[in-house]
């Protein structure tokens, strides 16, 4: 469903440059959920980004679906290929949905949640109203939201209700790859939990395929099969997440788990 294939991203500004994704391969399966681990700055969303179409690569390509989807900087024609006929939009933009931590940047505060969803679907797909609007119920309610939610503008949800809303905008539009970037990193255990556990239904019953971006190994134990590990861009160990997290071969990953608290850990005093 997705291949990646020596993606690199070279950020250059002012004389100097730096190599955030570096040569990173990796290939999801239709249905299979891959997580993507590193610690902070070894360029997880950059790569998440690159993917979901909103920052280009220096080189490397990314085929989603068997379409190649990689467009570098002034490559007109790789975008050209991909729009779709609907409005406008490019091809990407519905085989490939992201879902960031903070939700509130992609919703708009005045809107109500039923209205957006149904904003959407009009830019998307030719459906009479009618059908739209059991559409939005659909969606709601595979979120597990309501026709109450509808009428609620975001910031008279809770944080998971808010992140139930954005998953429900990105399986609008039907992907087949869905992206989440620290997507439960904000909300509190119990409400972490419940996502969780809603994102492995929605995946058994749709079949769409996740591309996990998170810090948290904890997470990405529960809610992938397999698993990258990065470090400073480059990636230092693939497999099974099982075989990753309980049999880490790479002395990076070795350490990456050791610097997980355990029970009974109590802060470093400072000398
Ligand atoms: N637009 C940019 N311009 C310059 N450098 C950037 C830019 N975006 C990211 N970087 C750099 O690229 C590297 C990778 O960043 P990235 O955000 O992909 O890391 P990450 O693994 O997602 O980190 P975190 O877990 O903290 O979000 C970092 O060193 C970052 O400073």
């Amino acid at each position: 469903m997705l291949e990646v294939d020596g993606l690199t991203k070279v950020f250059a500004w002012r004389g100097h440059s730096h190599v955030a994704v570096d040569g990173v391969s990796f290939a999801l399966h239709a249905g299979g959920s891959l997580a993507v681990v590193g610690e902070s700055g070894s360029g997880k969303t950059t790569i998440a980004r690159i993917i979901a179409g909103l920052e280009t690569a220096t080189s490397g390509t990314v085929v989603v679906d068997g379409r190649t989807i990689t467009a570098k900087a002034g490559d007109v024609s790789a975008r050209r290929g991909l729009r779709g006929n609907r409005g406008g939009r490019s091809e990407r933009d519905r085989v490939v949905q992201m879902v960031f931590q903070d939700p509130f940047g992609s919703l708009d505060p005045r809107q109500r949640i039923g209205a957006g969803l149904s904003e959407l679907l009009t830019i998307h797909f030719d459906l009479s109203r009618t059908a739209r609007s059991a559409r939005v119920s659909d969606l709601l309610q595979q979120v597990g939201l309501d026709d109450r939610h509808a009428q609620m503008v975001p910031r008279t949800l809770s944080g998971g209700q808010r992140q139930r809303v954005a998953i429900a905008r990105a399986l609008a539009v039907e992907p087949k790859v869905l992206i989440l970037d620290e997507a439960v990193s904000a909300l509190d255990v119990s409400v972490q939990a419940q996502v969780l556990n809603l994102l492995a239904d929605i995946r058994a019953e749709t079949g769409i395929s996740y591309l996990f971006v998170s810090h948290d190994l904890g997470v990405v134990r529960q809610i992938t099969d397999t698993c990258i590990v990065l470090n400073r861009g480059a990636v230092v160990e693939a497999g099974s997440t099982s075989q990753v997290l309980d049999d880490p071969r790479d002395p990076y990953t070795q350490a990456l788990l050791e610097a997980v608290p355990k029970p009974g850990w109590r802060p470093r005093r400072r000398t």
